[in-house]
């Protein structure tokens, strides 16, 4: 495209909204036209490069009609709730959105989804492509190790990550479950305490950690008699995220409306 791309970024003043400004503010023929921040916030009123030691003249404001006026794309990493408030305004004003948010419920997948019929949307638990790939070994891993090997998801993240298992942890059992024909929701196993019994072998286990400021580490172990296989990626930047997203936006511009995740973008399908 050769017009620059609008971006609007939602929950400016987090973990990820900086490293999103500071993605935008170095890409290419990509501006940052807006940064919102929920009312009440410390950043209101900041200039949104405060944290990349940027100047960038767009200050941090909790305006949001006014910032999707003229916006291509809006770029949300918050929270669910404030997601599927993102979600309706973008789709009455016909704006595209990049959801990286996590801990959905089955009705805001749904309205995600719903969404989805009017404007683009790429949706997903990881924006990193390491660990897309990582999703694509998960499938061929899974399938050649069908028989006999029990099947543990192993995720630690930082002290102040509020929703657990990991979006990408769940993601990566529904890849297994899929290749292995199961359903989730059936056999998942979410922590295990007292006497639990000996491993049924058709569950997948889930295990959290969370301690000091781990960016996003995630295994996938399969285990049997004689061997064990470990499929780990270790996210040591939120930048592996934030500019993942970045590169859905411009990407998404040039997509019929859809939605899409970022296996679509990273043309994994
Ligand atoms: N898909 C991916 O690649 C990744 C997803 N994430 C997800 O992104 C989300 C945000 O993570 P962080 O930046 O670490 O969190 P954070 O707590 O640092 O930032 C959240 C931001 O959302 C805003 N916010 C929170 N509740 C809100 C509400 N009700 N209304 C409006 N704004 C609200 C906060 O003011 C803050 O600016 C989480 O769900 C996390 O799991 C994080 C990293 C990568
Ligand atoms: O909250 C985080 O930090 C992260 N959340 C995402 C998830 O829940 O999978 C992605 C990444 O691991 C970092």
């Amino acid at each position: 495209m050769s017009k620059a791309l609008n971006v609007v970024i939602v929950g400016a003043g987090g973990r990820m909204g900086r490293t999103l400004i500071e993605s935008v503010l170095s890409t290419p023929n990509t501006k940052l036209h807006a940064a919102i921040d929920r009312s009440g916030s410390d950043f209101i009123g900041q200039d949104a490069g405060l944290f990349v030691g940027k100047k960038t003249g767009v200050i941090v404001s909790d305006d949001l009609a006014t910032a999707l006026d003229g916006a291509d794309v809006l770029i949300d990493f918050t929270r669910p709730e404030a997601t599927l408030d993102y979600l309706a305004a973008c789709t009455s004003r016909g704006v595209s959105m990049i959801i990286g948010t996590t801990g959905f419920d089955d009705a805001g997948k749904t309205a995600i989804k719903a969404a989805s019929e009017k404007i683009r949307i790429v949706f997903a638990a990881n924006y990193s492509v390491g660990v897309n790939l990582t999703f694509k070994l998960l499938d061929i891993a899974s399938r050649v190790l069908a028989e006999d090997y029990d099947i543990e998801i192993i995720e630690a993240h930082h002290r102040h990550k509020v929703d657990a298992p990991s979006g990408t942890a769940l993601r990566m059992g529904e890849v297994i479950a899929n290749a292995l024909g199961r359903d989730l929701k059936q056999c998942a196993v979410y922590g295990r305490e007292g006497v639990t019994g000996e491993r049924d072998p058709g569950t997948i286990g889930f295990a959290t950690v969370r301690a000091g400021d781990v960016v996003g580490d995630h295994t996938a172990l399969f285990a049997t008699n004689g061997e064990r296989v470990e499929i780990t990626h270790k996210a040591s930047s939120r930048a592996t995220f934030a500019n993942g997203a970045v590169r859905a936006a411009r990407w998404l511009a040039d997509q019929p409306v859809g939605l899409y995740d970022m296996q679509d973008v990273l043309g994994l399908r």
